[in-house]
C-alpha cells in the first residue's frame, strides 16, 4: 500500500498551481493539507475564485503555515524568488520540498544542497516535470558527446517571467558535464545586434522566444561536418508536467539530501 503523504502547494491559483492541486486532491495517497497564496490568508480554497470545492485553509506566510500544518512534502510552483526562499524555510520546518518554480543560480543550488545535507532532509528543484523533457535533455547530452556544438532554441508563453528557461539551463549543464568549454561559431565573429547570439553558458548557445499561444518547448540543435541532429520536446500543455510532480513527490519522502533534476530519480 502507498504511504499517505500530506502536502501544501505554494501558487494554487497560477497555471501550474491549479493542475498541482487538482492532481493532488485526485491521488488517493496523497492529502491536501494547506495551501500558500500571496493573498486571501484565513480563506479556504473553496472560497478563492474558479477553484474547486475543497475544505483546505490558505496560508499567505510560508512558516506559519509549515508550523501549524506540518505537511510531509511542499509543491512550489510560484515565481524565482519566492520558490528559493520557501525551499529553505520548508527545510528549517522539516518539510521535503518539491520545488518546479525556475530561476536558481549555481550559489543558490550549491548554499541549498548544503542546507538539506544537514538537516539529513529529501529536497526535489525540477526544472522540468514533462518525462519527455527529461528524456530530450538527456538525448542532448548523450549526443554531445559526439556533436560538441550545441545551440539551444526554447520558446515560451509570454507570461514567463525568467530567461532562460530552468530547463534550456539545465540542457546546458548537463551538456556543460560531458563536453569541453568551446567557443561556437567564427572566432571574429561579432554580434551587430546585441544579443543576436543569444546566451552563453560555457558556449552554448541559449536563444529565448517568448510568444502568446506557446506552452514550452525546446530544440537542441547539435551541429557536426555536413549534418545537424534536432532533439526536440514539446508540453502543449500543463497536464504534461504532472505525472512528473508526483513521482517527484513519492520520492522525495524516501531521500536525505536534494536532488537537482527528475533524471537523477527516474530509472
Ligand atoms: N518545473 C516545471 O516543470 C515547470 C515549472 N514552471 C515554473 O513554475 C513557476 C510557476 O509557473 P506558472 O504557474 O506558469 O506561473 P503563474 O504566474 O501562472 O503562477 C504563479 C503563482 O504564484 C503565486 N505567487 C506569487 N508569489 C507568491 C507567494 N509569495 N506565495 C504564494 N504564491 C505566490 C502567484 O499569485 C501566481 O498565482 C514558474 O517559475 C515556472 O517557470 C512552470 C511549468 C512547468
Ligand atoms: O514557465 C514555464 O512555463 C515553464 N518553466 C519551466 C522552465 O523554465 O524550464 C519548465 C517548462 O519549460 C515550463
Amino acid at each position: 500500500m502507498n504511504q499517505q503523504i500530506s502536502i501544501v502547494i505554494a501558487g494554487p491559483r497560477g497555471k501550474m498551481g491549479r493542475e498541482a492541486v487538482s492532481m493532488v486532491s485526485g491521488t488517493p495517497h496523497f492529502t491536501l493539507a494547506a495551501v500558500i497564496d500571496s493573498k486571501n490568508a484565513g480563506k479556504k480554497v473553496s472560497d478563492l475564485e474558479g477553484m474547486p470545492s475543497l475544505d483546505v485553509p490558505v496560508f499567505d506566510d510560508a512558516k506559519l503555515c509549515f508550523a501549524e500544518i506540518r505537511p510531509d512534502v511542499l509543491i512550489d510552483l510560484t515565481k524565482p524568488e519566492i520558490g528559493k526562499v520557501h525551499l529553505e524555510q520548508a527545510l528549517e520546518h522539516n518539510v521535503r520540498p518539491v520545488i518546479g518554480t525556475t530561476g536558481f543560480s549555481d550559489e543558490d543550488l550549491e548554499r541549498l544542497q548544503n542546507l538539506a545535507k544537514e538537516k539529513e532532509l529529501g529536497a526535489i528543484i525540477a526544472p522540468n516535470f514533462a518525462i519527455g523533457a527529461i528524456l530530450m535533455m538527456k538525448f542532448a547530452q548523450m549526443a554531445s558527446k559526439y556533436l560538441p556544438d550545441v545551440e539551444i532554441i526554447e520558446k515560451h508563453h509570454d507570461q514567463k517571467l525568467d530567461a532562460p528557461s530552468g530547463t534550456a539551463l539545465k540542457t546546458a549543464q548537463l551538456v556543460r558535464e560531458v563536453r569541453e568549454p568551446k567557443s561556437q561559431g567564427h572566432p571574429e565573429e561579432r554580434e551587430d545586434l546585441p544579443g543576436a547570439r543569444g546566451a552563453e553558458l560555457d558556449g552554448i548557445r541559449i536563444h529565448s522566444v517568448r510568444l502568446p499561444g506557446l506552452v514550452a518547448h525546446q530544440e537542441v540543435i547539435l551541429g557536426g561536418e555536413g549534418q545537424t541532429l534536432t532533439i526536440k520536446h514539446d508540453s502543449m500543455n500543463r497536464t504534461s508536467f504532472m505525472p512528473g510532480v508526483k513521482m517527484a513527490v513519492e520520492a522525495v519522502v524516501n531521500l536525505d539530501h536534494l536532488v537537482y533534476g527528475l533524471e537523477n530519480i527516474i530509472e
